[in-house]
């Protein structure tokens, strides 16, 4: 199982390389890494498992975050509309995207950053995915708002894309413009 000490923290020159594309169809190996990155979100947000082994509640998780330099994610959680998403994402790739921005008005976190960072985070307010999930099906995705940003700040990670690279440093707090907040979509 997963727990919190496998999880690895910035600084570590793997959250900053372009992850490798996995060989489908998924080898054994491969299969069951990213089915316990998917078991880990959702122990994450299961208050006794989180509770007896220390976890951090997360909703998404990308495999260099676990030191794999591979194109994979996991994602467990409800968007503001109360859709749900839960699913392991092979070679995720986003195909289409909106020229308007949308941003989460408090800005973000990391599962691997364990400090506060300040600022609005622009990301595509819908995007359009396609990868292939655990039953080795080709899944295409059409998402926005807040389920958008899940998927971004994850795919980010393959291509060695820390949250705060985002944030304007001139001005932190400026909402970007022709945008809407997640919140509010
Ligand atoms: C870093 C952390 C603050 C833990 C963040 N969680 C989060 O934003 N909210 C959250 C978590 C829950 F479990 C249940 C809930 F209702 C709300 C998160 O999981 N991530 C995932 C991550 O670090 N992936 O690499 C960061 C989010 C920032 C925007 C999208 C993902
Ligand atoms: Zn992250």
């Amino acid at each position: 199982m997963i727990t919190m000490d496998q999880i690895v923290r910035e600084g570590d020159p793997v959250l900053r390389e372009k992850a490798k594309e996995v060989e489908l169809p998924a080898s054994t190996k491969d299969q069951e890494t990213l089915e316990e990155m998917l078991q880990f979100i959702k122990n994450s947000q299961n208050e006794e498992i989180a509770k007896k082994y220390d976890l951090r509640p997360g909703v998404g998780l990308a495999a260099p975050q676990i030191g794999l330099s591979k194109r994979m994610l996991a994602v467990h959680f409800t968007d503001f509309n109360d859709r749900e998403y839960s699913m392991g994402l092979f070679n995720p790739k986003i195909i289409s995207h909106s020229v308007e921005k949308t941003y989460l008005k408090g800005g973000e976190g990391c599962l691997s950053v364990d400090r506060d960072v300040p600022g609005i985070v622009p990301r595509y307010a819908r995007i359009t995915i396609k990868g292939t999930n655990l039953n080795d099906e080709e899944v295409k995705l059409r998402l926005k708002g807040y389920a958008a940003i899940v998927f971004q700040h994850e795919i980010d990670h393959l291509d060695g894309i820390m949250f705060y690279d985002h944030i304007n440093q001139n001005d932190p707090l400026h909402p970007p413009e022709n945008s809407t907040p997640a919140d509010e979509m």
